[in-house]
């Protein structure tokens, strides 16, 4: 078996280029990333390095200008849109519910559209995956527009599980959520890679989610990877967005986790 088809995600020499009103952008120049099975990777980086384009490119939303992102193998542009979420789960920034519908046909959305399912199966399986995500069944047929801020990620992120797909893509998690619901969702998170046996790839700016959560870190800048290495080796990394992110007062604090009792061995 090839590298790329042992690895859940493959990015070879990547370029990504945006032409808007004749003028060519460049927001990805030969970026190598690879994303073994059963990792949790946070992506790190400026804003408006390109962390959210690359996992667009894992999504298969974006194609590639030059070079290849493949998903267990097979190129990423080919998941399309019909069948992709069962390979790759993805939790958009903002929650991106249905508001028209209620929260157990949000998570049912993918199981319906794919066709294959009696409907009494669709809501069962939707209901096993609301209760995965922590949420009692009470709330299954409330709207999205009742619920609080860490209830809708929580949706939406059974949503994105509702067709078991190996491979899920967080974009900025906890945004928007107090530090308690913050805290709750990362331990969520945390299980859940564990007892799904999911690769996780995510972006975030929060300290506290990528210290907690982290089994490796992927540092965007100058248009590529500068250095993908475990937490430890990349907050020693000398490169000045690395310094400023990690090393101030917050970086500090959060990396207390690192040596926290609960992250031990
Ligand atoms: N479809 C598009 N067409 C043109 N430019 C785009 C498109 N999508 C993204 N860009 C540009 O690509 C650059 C990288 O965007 P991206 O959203 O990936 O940044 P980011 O690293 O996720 O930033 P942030 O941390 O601020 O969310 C930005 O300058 C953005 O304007």
């Amino acid at each position: 078996m090839s590298d790329a088809a042992k690895a859940m995600v493959q990015i070879d020499k990547l370029w990504s280029v945006f032409k808007t009103a004749g003028t060519a952008t460049v927001i990805h120049q030969d970026l190598d990333l690879t994303v073994a099975h059963g990792e949790l990777l946070s992506i790190v980086g400026g804003s408006g390095s390109g962390k959210t384009v690359l996992l667009r490119q894992m999504l298969g939303l974006e194609t590639p200008t030059r070079g290849t992102v493949t998903v267990q193998g097979r190129p990423a542009a080919e998941l399309g849109r019909a069948g992709a979420s069962s390979r790759v789960g993805m939790l958009f920034q903002h929650g991106a519910l249905f508001s028209a519908f209620t929260v157990l046909e949000n998570i049912a959305f993918p199981l319906r559209e794919r066709g294959t399912l009696p409907p009494a199966l669709v809501r069962d399986v939707a209901m096993v995956k609301l209760q995965m995500v922590g949420l009692d069944p009470k709330h299954a047929h409330k709207m999205p527009s009742d619920l609080s801020g860490g209830m809708i990620k929580r949706v939406a992120l059974a949503r994105a599980l509702a067709m078991d797909p190996p491979l899920l893509l967080l974009d900025e998690p906890t945004a928007g959520l107090d530090p308690d619901s913050a805290d709750a969702f990362c331990a969520l998170l945390q299980s859940l890679h564990r007892e799904l046996d999911l690769t996780v790839v995510m972006v975030t700016h929060d300290l506290d989610t990528i210290f907690e959560l982290s089994t490796r870190i992927a540092v965007v800048a100058d248009k590529r990877v500068v250095l993908d290495a475990a937490p430890e080796a990349v907050v020693a990394f000398e490169h000045p967005f690395v310094q400023d992110f990690f090393r101030g007062g917050r970086g500090r604090r959060a990396q207390a986790l690192l040596h926290s009792p609960s992250n031990a061995g």
